[in-house]
């Protein structure tokens, strides 16, 4: 049954299947923020690099003042001073003390320090300390951090501002991440015009090209760095020239329309007869008729191509389910994790899986249905925050019936 339309699940499978995370380049951290970790990174430097104090006050020794009391403080003279940045000092001899500033090197000797708001009558040349003090105290130690050698990161770790942060401190200017996936999209249709063409220029049945817009920002935001080449007309030479251009470089190709049953398919025409290219419908509403398969770049890279159905409404949302996922893999990062919520109003059922936009509430876990959802009407669709997935079958499901929630912007929470 060549023409039974594969389950959203089967195509989801199809695509994973065939996507390999792409493979890690040295990265300066400068420009890894947002990238995944595609190894496991030590410690190249002791983090603190030296011992250093965590207060402004006396390096001192805590034998010194064993014997400290209020009643009986004990004196010491004060034989230097040292600054961060301002070389470790001298030696604080047995019975001395020296003033210190945070930051700065535990003079050799000294091996703790007394905040300047502890200690009693201090004047230039001595200091009074009126209770001991314990070995150790607000010294930041050498490698007491994270020692040279240690494992700080994992492969596969998420690279936020703290784990960038701490790459420099450890002395790691340089890591091995999965780049950002380079998308190529292209927008097909005759009737289509570049978004922000001049109102005045537009024909009678003009189509300002929504797509490109909704789906490079979804795409971005998924991680990739996109490079839109569209809109193009439904001629297939056009489109082939589009197409060959975007396999120069891209990662992932993603184009929208031309792939019905019309007398124009444009994409759909031209690589129907590709080797690995796979056409048909997938049980899905909306965005039943589907494209998908893997090409080869002229530099022997293998080139996922997703070609979804040119409605918007039907294109954004197959992009969520069907592309967002193998982007996210090509970036390596992980797999969003499975969200289920409770309808808040009852729902019909169709021979496909629905795709609901609604409103996702996580702490309470309520999946409310927009009221305005289920046509292919983009204004509804700012009302939503999620997908609900409603599983194929003729029936009605109750208010309480658990679905499958895909979050629209999983990023923004
Ligand atoms: N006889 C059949 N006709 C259709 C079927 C079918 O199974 N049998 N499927 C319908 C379904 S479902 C969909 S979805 C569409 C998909 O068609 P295409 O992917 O070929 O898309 P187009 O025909 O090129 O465009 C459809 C629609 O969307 C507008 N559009 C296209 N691209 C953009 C864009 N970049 N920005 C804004 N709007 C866009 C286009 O102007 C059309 O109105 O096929 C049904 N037909
Ligand atoms: O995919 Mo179409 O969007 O089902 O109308």
């Amino acid at each position: 049954m060549p023409d039974a339309p594969a389950a959203l699940e089967e195509h989801v499978a199809r695509i994973l299947g065939a996507i390999d995370r792409l493979a890690p380049v040295p990265t300066r951290i400068d420009d890894a923020a947002g990238l995944v970790l595609g190894e496991d990174v030590t410690a190249a430097l002791d983090l603190p690099r030296f011992d250093h104090s965590a207060m402004d006050g006396y390096a001192v020794r805590a034998a010194d003042l064993v014997s400290a009391s209020a009643e009986q403080p004990v004196r010491l003279p004060v034989t230097g001073v040292v600054a961060a940045g301002g070389g470790p000092g001298a030696e604080v001899a047995p019975g001395t003390a020296v003033r210190i500033m945070t930051g700065a090197a535990v003079p050799p000797g000294a091996d703790a320090v007394v905040p300047f708001e502890e200690v009693l009558g201090a004047g230039p040349a001595t200091v009074g300390f009126g209770a001991p003090v314990a070995a150790g105290r607000h010294v930041r130690r050498r490698g007491g951090d994270a020692a040279a050698g240690t494992l700080v990161l994992r492969e596969r770790t998420f690279l936020g501002a703290r784990h960038l942060g701490l790459l420099a401190a450890v002395g790691r200017p340089h890591v091995a991440c999965h780049p950002r996936p380079r998308v190529a999209l292209i927008s097909t249709g005759t009737e289509l015009v570049a978004s922000g063409s001049d109102p005045g220029s537009l024909r009678p049945d003009s189509v300002l090209d929504s797509n490109a817009v909704v789906i490079g920002a979804a795409a971005r935001i998924a991680g990739a760095d996109v490079t839109t080449l569209g809109p193009v007309g439904d001629d297939p030479a056009a489109f082939r020239e589009l197409l060959d251009q975007a396999l120069v470089s891209a990662d992932a190709v993603v184009t929208t329309g031309g792939i019905s049953a019309g007398d124009h398919d444009v994409v759909k025409e031209t690589l129907a007869g590709e080797d690995g290219m796979w056409f048909g419908k997938v049980a899905v509403r909306p965005g039943r008729p589907q494209g998908f398969g893997v090409l080869t770049s002229p530099d022997g890279r293998r080139v996922p191509v997703f070609a979804l159905p040119g409605t918007p409404v039907a294109a954004y949302l197959t992009f969520v389910v069907f592309v967002r996922p193998a982007i996210r893999e090509l970036a390596g990062r992980r797999r969003l994790p499975a969200l289920h919520g409770r309808l808040t109003s009852e729902v019909r059922a169709h021979a496909r899986t629905v795709l609901l936009p609604g409103r996702y509430d996580a702490s309470t876990g309520a999946a409310a249905p927009d009221p305005e959802a289920g046509g292919h009407r983009q204004t509804a669709l700012v009302h939503a925050d999620a997908l609900l997935i409603v599983p194929p079958g003729d029936r009605l499901l109750p208010v309480g019936t658990s679905v499958e929630v895909i979050p629209l912007d999983p990023e923004g929470r």
